[in-house]
């Protein structure tokens, strides 16, 4: 069963990980999709062409989420391209590990910016073309089991996740009156680009691995299927939810 026929979802950060694998993913569903990305074109350019094999339309759409602006312009170009935006997959993000005592300033503003500032704008320019279409729409947003726990080299990133998914809770309440849903997923250890070098350090990622119940850690597929569900109308009473999707990490404390 396809779940997103017919519908216009849009992906931030989605040239690679876990926002690739939710664009590929709804466009299995048969929706049509607008990636954003920030620097990485051929890796965009190759998500686009996937989705097209798969028989749907695509656009890549080239901007940094710091900026409002790109907001305005993923959203207008999704729009002149398919005519609506039915779904917003709030996505993109960095995580600069290091230590907190002499954290660069730059570096926590930057973080800030691109997570917390680009997920606001983001889902703020959706929901205000989801209204002016005036038939709902469902926001989801990637947030993080960091939303829920610390972490040493993570002090300028957690709060971020945290304000994700505090946004999706006060937009859920927000938006409701307009039939959108907004929902976040809280991703554990997914393989991706952003924590390559990282999980380089052999005893740092056996060290996760080990406390993942299902004994491995997450690929960024692993995502696609809960955000297709929360996007779509199998989660039409859902809104203002978080799902952990972690492998069990955020409960396996003994
Ligand atoms: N991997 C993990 O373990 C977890 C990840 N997450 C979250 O998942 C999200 C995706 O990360 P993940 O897939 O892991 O990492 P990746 O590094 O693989 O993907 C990050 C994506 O975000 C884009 N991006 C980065 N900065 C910007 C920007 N300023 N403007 C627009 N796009 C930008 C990148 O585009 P480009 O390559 O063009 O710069 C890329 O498409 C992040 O929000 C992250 O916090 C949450 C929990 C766990
Ligand atoms: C980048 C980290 O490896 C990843 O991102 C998060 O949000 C979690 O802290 C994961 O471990």
């Amino acid at each position: 069963m396809k779940l997103l026929e017919g519908k216009t979802v849009l992906v931030t950060g989605a040239s690679t990980g876990i926002g690739r694998a939710a664009a590929i993913g709804a466009a299995q569903h048969g929706a049509d999709v607008a990636i954003n990305y920030a620097h990485s074109d051929g890796p965009a350019l190759s998500c686009v062409a996937e989705i097209e094999a798969l028989g749907q339309r695509a656009i890549a759409v080239k901007g940094d989420v710091a900026d409002p602006q790109t907001a305005q312009d993923l959203v207008g170009k999704a729009v002149e391209a398919f005519g609506k935006v039915d779904v917003m997959v709030s996505n993109a993000g960095i995580c600069p590990f290091h230590a907190f005592l002499d954290m660069p300033v730059d570096v926590v503003e930057r973080t800030f910016k691109v997570n917390l500032h680009g997920a606001y704008f983001m889902v703020q320019a959706a929901a205000q073309q989801m209204v002016r279409q005036g038939h709902g729409g469902s926001i989801v947003a990637v947030s993080s089991i960091s939303a829920l726990v610390g972490g040493e080299y993570q002090t300028h990133y957690t709060p971020t996740k945290a304000g994700v998914h505090s946004l999706m809770q006060s937009t859920a309440i927000a938006l409701g009156k307009h039939g959108i849903r907004c929902n976040s997923v809280l991703p554990g250890t997914i393989l991706t680009e952003i924590n390559k070098d990282d999980l380089a350090d052999v005893e740092k990622r056996q060290y996760m691995e080990a406390r993942t119940p299902l004994g491995r850690l997450g690929q960024p597929e692993d995502l696609a299927g809960p955000i297709v569900f929360l996007a779509s109308d199998m989660a039409a009473y859902v809104t203002g939810a978080a799902l952990l999707v972690d492998g069990g990490m955020y409960v396996n404390l003994q």
